[in-house]
């Protein structure tokens, strides 16, 4: 489990230790900022001579660049500064940086690494003009030089993850003691990530309401069947999806929920004989009150928003079991909330950005942690909202909201949100809490993705993302054993 606190989490779980003042965190933090920069020179050719540009903003953030410049500068690399405001440069760190022979400069000559010093977790907005033109004019004149991110990339939200352009691109950001939010909900955009220790309480972050699952922690709750299990016992799921003229929802729907556990799969639909000779281990019948016992319903994908498919979804709705609503389904919910209602059991919502705001009214906004939260809670749902970085919510626990940040893109592909809806609601079925089955889905959804892309990687459909599900499972039960 990682945890993602707020920068007033960070703040506090930084006061909590009484070494603010001292500037011994400050020292801590640039020892491990130096000894990243360091292993990367080394592993690029070596450290002496080598050519480290910082960018100095007016804080803390700016303090660390320096000190740890002071530290590169004494193990023989040549180390330049830009001073955003000389004026409030941090004046132990840049006196450190003079002492080793460091130089400030007003523009930089050609680099090795350029450290973004400009703000860390005290910055608000994009990158102010002056930045803008500094970065710009060293990463024209160095065009490969390695962009390390100190705390997090300038411009980026600390506690959202908006990007605020102009703003850094960073191949590495080294954080201090916890990682942030930002560093998860906008990973792409910090690179290759290293959390240094300075010693904050071990429970710090504890609070943290952005969590993540391990590969190992879903490896291990991965449903297998045990030694007196049957096919019922694993839990039968059914499925709602697809129609005649497009039954491919319903295939890749079917297929990802066959592939997810050993349970029985059951579809309900106009796709029922293009089901069957795909998949022939599914039990397929032309509606939902025909299917018999389900343990869980997926419903919605590519059936449409007709009045056959909105009777569908009232039936599945109105059924005493789990249900995950996808897709056209939601949208079918945005125009009839009252369904929601009187149901007892749990709700699983899975949108994209755009199905979100059908349902909710409005965009989702630049806080999508607050907002799938705040969702959740309305409607008396677990949310799972669909992205590079997918987050999760469930109606009870609003101390809690789960992410699951992809690791590649090769999942935006046209069907691959059918094969996720399969793969969580399969895992519904067994009985798992919807927040957990939907993490664990996504997980494995992701996984599949980028071993279907393999390696240098190569764009993939969602079939063939189906096809890795079993694979991404093996790798994620062999991550914890
Ligand atoms: N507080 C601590 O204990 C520690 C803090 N550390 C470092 O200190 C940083 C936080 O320092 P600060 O609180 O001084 O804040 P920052 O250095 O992150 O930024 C604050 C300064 O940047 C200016 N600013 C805000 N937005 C800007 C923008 N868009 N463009 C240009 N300037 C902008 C502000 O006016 C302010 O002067 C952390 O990110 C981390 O790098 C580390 O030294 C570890 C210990
Ligand atoms: N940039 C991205 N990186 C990784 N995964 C993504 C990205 N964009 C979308 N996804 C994932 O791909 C799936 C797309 O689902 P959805 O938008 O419903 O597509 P469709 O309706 O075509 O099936 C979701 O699981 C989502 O989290
Ligand atoms: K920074």
């Amino acid at each position: 489990m990682s945890r993602y606190p707020t920068v007033a989490q960070i703040r506090a779980a930084e006061a909590a230790t009484g070494l603010l003042a001292n500037g011994v965190l400050m020292g801590r933090a640039a020892h491990g900022l130096a000894s990243a920069i360091l292993n990367h020179l080394r592993d690029t050719g070596g450290v002496y001579g080598r050519r480290a540009g910082l960018v100095v903003g007016s804080g803390d953030n700016g303090g660390d660049a320096l000190y740890a410049g002071a530290l590169l500068a004494r193990r023989g690399v040549a180390v330049s500064a830009v001073l955003l405001d000389p004026a409030k440069a941090h004046p132990g760190g840049l006196a450190a940086l003079r002492r080793t022979g460091g130089r400030v400069v007003v523009e930089f000559g050609e680099l090795d690494v350029l450290v973004d010093g400009i703000v860390g977790i005290g910055g608000s907005g994009p990158l102010r003009p002056a930045a803008a033109a500094v970065l710009g004019a060293a990463r024209a004149l160095s065009p490969s030089a390695t962009v390390v991110a100190v705390d997090l990339p300038s411009g980026v939200d600390a506690d959202t993850g908006v990007v605020n352009e102009p703003a850094v691109r960073a191949d590495l950001t080294v954080t201090f003691g916890l990682p942030r939010r930002a560093h998860v909900l906008a990973a792409p955009q910090c690179g290759r990530l290293v959390v240094v220790d300075i010693g904050l309480d071990p429970g710090a972050g504890r609070d943290a309401v952005l969590q993540s699952l391990s590969d190992a922690q879903v490896g291990a709750a991965w449903p297998v069947p045990g030694p007196f299990d049957d096919k019922y016992r694993q839990g039968v799921v059914g499925i709602v999806a697809g129609s005649a003229v497009y039954p491919g929802a319903a295939l890749l729907c079917t297929g990802a929920a066959i592939a997810a556990t050993s349970g029985m799969t059951r579809y309900a639909g106009p796709a029922a004989a293009a089901v069957v000779d795909h998949h022939p281990e599914v039990v397929a019948v032309g509606e939902p009150e025909e299917a018999g016992r389900v343990q869980a319903w997926i419903v919605g994908p590519g059936f449409g928003t007709d009045v056959d498919a909105r009777a569908r979804l009232r039936t599945v709705l109105a059924a005493d079991v789990p249900v995950l609503v996808d897709a056209d389904g939601i949208t079918l919910l945005a125009q009839n909330p009252d369904l929601l209602a009187p149901r007892s059991a749990p709700t699983l919502l899975t949108p994209h950005a755009g199905e979100f705001a059908r349902l909710t009214g409005a965009e989702v906004g630049a806080d999508r942690v607050e907002a799938v939260r705040a969702c959740a809670a309305d409607l008396g749902a677990t949310v799972l909202l669909k992205g590079r970085a997918t987050l999760i919510a469930g109606p009870d626990d609003p101390d809690t909201v789960l992410v699951n940040e992809a690791g590649s893109s090769w999942a935006a592909t046209a069907g691959s949100g059918d094969a996720l809806s399969g793969i969580v609601g399969a895992l519904l079925a067994t009985g798992l809490p919807p927040a957990l089955a939907a993490a664990m889905g996504a997980r494995a959804h992701s996984v599949a993705a980028h071993i279907a892309a393999g390696r240098p990687g190569a764009p993939i459909g969602a079939s063939a993302l189906v096809a890795a599900i079993s694979d991404a499972i093996r790798v994620l039960r062999a991550s914890g054993a």
